[in-house]
């Protein structure tokens, strides 16, 4: 499989572009004509750059408006091509791109268009160049791949062929299967890109919302397993037009365009076994039972603070790292580490961040066949010396910089609480308080990260996407995306901030990056837990009167669960006949917290209707100069 990438996709000047690509791993570039157009250095010396960098040029485009005009436009489109293929032959591009005509003088007839081509294909052939034919969903006359194809069938010249591009297709619901009939030896090139699904113009779609495959709506896994099904094997290259990719990091999107077709064609290979794709192997989507740790990064009086809060969560101190300055929290199956050495990742994230959660342990089936898929899928190894006594656990790099470990049963790295740990009888321990298990994690980000991590984490792991949930908070608007496992084993949300007045987005601004900024522990019975933490002094966030009345009416509770609900800060959901409660701490350190649920007959969710009300109470309480930052 060669990977391409058109240079419209990414931020920059041309050379930086470059520079991205190749960086990513691609083997090749679409040269967009503005691109080069705006670019202070000469055809040769653009094809030079390219060839420096290791890539190819494998398609030069757009042409545009070439096909069915009568004269004397006609001979002005044929003029312009030859002029287009001068800076072609002094580039090193031997494709260009035609997309359809969208000219109002156009004048259709699928035997004229095919005889201009025929044409083109004769002119094209004494410099040695191909040409292929897109239908641009929006096209005058042409509009669908498949009178695009019965053109160029028609044509019927070695230099002409056919160039799909997969958001064309899939915007217009054109059966994807139809592309099954082509031969692939005429498709001379396959543009790929998905879209979130949303109502509107076709033009303004693709050219502002364009996103990678797999971080949309449209089937391109379909679309892709059609186009391998002919046996084409030319470029898959990526051409997304995006607004929010065209002011992005280009390496950060470089990365997530090539990880992108990597895990295309991964999927593609697995439903296709007796298609040949010369595809990278990898092991499947990974698995994951849920989350073995979380780890703080933290200076000594802020643990002292941090172990009052999980001590009046019912937490207890368990164990103590043989060599470093670490502690092990724990209740029923959640551990919680606090790291206050002096040495470490976990140090270098203090000086960073402040206090913030570090590092993530998950617990997978086969930690190294997770980090095998990792590393395939281009994503950045974490290595740090081992100690002696520790275990080497594989782990890679997550959201903001933080680390994610991985642990397994068979390898024994499960052991490590035994391995690396000193229990300790904790002095002044709480009662437990039937916390179970860590029922998800919360990563605030910027909003532009968002396709970046849930990309990220659905090529990775056996875990899909969610639809996107707004958040109002009394600062903006803050968007939020579950991405969990099926049997919810693994449950994380990813909340985008837009802007720096939410809560969300003060605490990326506070904490200097994008990071983990609430878990969340499941009990089975809140209500019993809520007591057993009021006993303990626990603190729990404030919910204003306003919300039981409102919560009365709209679900036509009785008095008395309302007033129970209301005495312990405890919010509510109902779907169907599933419910949901939660309880929230306060808010700590640049905004940090903790969550507790009880999820009843199955509730799916996450409490989405009430989170504009945590939200409002949390942003009240950091705004309130009484509350100490611990
Ligand atoms: O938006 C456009 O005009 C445009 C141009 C060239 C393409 O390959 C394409 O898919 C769209
Ligand atoms: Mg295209």
């Amino acid at each position: 499989m060669r990977t391409s990438i058109a240079t419209v996709c990414l931020a920059g000047d041309l050379r930086e572009k470059l520079a991205a690509i190749a960086a990513a791993g691609f083997d090749g570039i679409e040269i967009f004509e503005q691109d080069f157009i705006a670019f202070d250095g000469g055809p040769r010396e653009v094809g030079q750059m390219v060839r420096d960098h290791g890539l190819e040029t494998s398609l030069f485009q757009p042409f545009r408006d070439f096909e069915g005009l009568p004269e004397p436009l006609r001979s002005r489109a044929f003029d312009r091509m030859e002029r287009k293929f001068d800076l072609m032959e002094e580039l090193g591009a031997n494709l260009l791109l035609v997309c359809s005509s969208v000219h109002p003088e156009a004048l259709g007839g699928i035997d004229r268009m095919a005889d201009d081509f025929a044409e083109l294909g004769e002119r094209a052939a004494k410099r040695g160049l191909r040409v292929g034919y897109e239908a641009l969903a929006w096209g005058r006359h042409v509009w669908d791949h498949r009178d695009a194809w019965e053109i160029v069938r028609r044509a019927d010249h070695p230099s002409i062929g056919l160039i799909l591009d997969s958001f064309h297709t899939l915007a217009r619901n054109i059966p994807p299967d139809t592309i099954r009939s082509i031969p692939g030896d005429r498709i001379f090139f396959v543009q790929l890109a998905d879209a979130p699904k949303i109502e509107m113009d076709l033009v303004y779609w693709s050219r502002h919302f364009r996103n990678m495959p797999g971080e949309g709506d449209l089937d391109v896994v379909r679309f892709m397993r059609a186009v391998a099904a002919t046996g084409y094997d030319g470029p898959l290259s990526l051409e997304v037009f995006n607004d929010q990719f065209r002011g992005g990091s280009p390496r950060t999107i470089a990365v997530d365009g090539h990880r992108s077709l990597v895990y295309l064609i991964d999927q593609v290979s697995r439903l296709e076994p007796d298609i040949a794709l010369s595809a990278p192997s990898m092991p499947d989507r990974i698995d994951c039972d849920g989350v073995a740790f979380v780890e703080f990064a933290a200076s000594e009086p802020e643990a002292i603070e941090l172990a009052r809060l999980l001590r009046s969560l019912g937490f207890r101190r368990v164990g103590r790292h043989i060599s470093k300055a670490v502690e092990l929290w724990q209740q029923g199956e959640i551990r919680i580490v606090v790291n206050t050495d002096s040495e470490g990742f976990a140090h270098s994230a203090y000086i960073a961040h402040g206090l913030n959660i570090c590092d993530i342990g998950l617990s997978v089936h086969d930690a190294e066949a997770t980090v095998a898929r990792a590393r395939a899928l281009d994503a950045a190894m974490f290595h740090q010396p081992v100690g002696p006594g520790e275990l080497e656990i594989p782990a890679i790099r997550g959201v903001g910089g933080g680390i994610l470990h991985f642990i397994d049963r068979t390898s024994g790295l499960a052991a490590v609480w035994k391995t690396e740990f000193r229990p300790i009888e904790d002095d002044e321990a709480s009662s437990p308080a039937g916390l179970t298990r860590i029922d998800h994690i919360a990563q605030t980000m910027n909003y532009e990260e968002m396709l970046t991590w849930s990309l990220f984490y659905v090529s990775l792991f056996r875990v899909d996407k969610q639809p996107m949930v707004d958040v109002v908070d009394p600062g903006g608007l803050v968007r939020s995306q579950a991405i969990e496992a099926a049997d919810g084993g693994l449950r994380l949300t990813l909340n985008g901030a837009e802007t720096h007045r939410t809560f969300a987005g003060r605490f990326i601004a506070d904490s200097f990056g994008s990071s983990v900024q609430h878990v969340a522990f499941e009990t089975r019975d809140i209500f019993a837990a809520a007591e057993a933490l009021a006993a303990d002094g626990f603190d729990p966030l404030p919910i204003p009167k306003n919300y039981y009345d409102d919560l009365a009416a709209r679900f036509g509770l009785d008095d008395d669960l309302v007033a129970d609900l209301r005495k312990r800060n405890l919010l509510y959901d109902q779907v169907g006949a599933a419910s949901f409660l939660q309880l929230y701490s306060r808010p700590f350190g640049d905004g940090i917290f903790f969550e507790i649920v009880e999820r009843r007959g199955g509730y799916a969710g996450y409490g989405g209707p009430n989170a504009p009300y945590r939200v409002a109470a949390q942003a009240r309480l950091m705004r309130h100069p009484a509350i100490p930052k611990i």
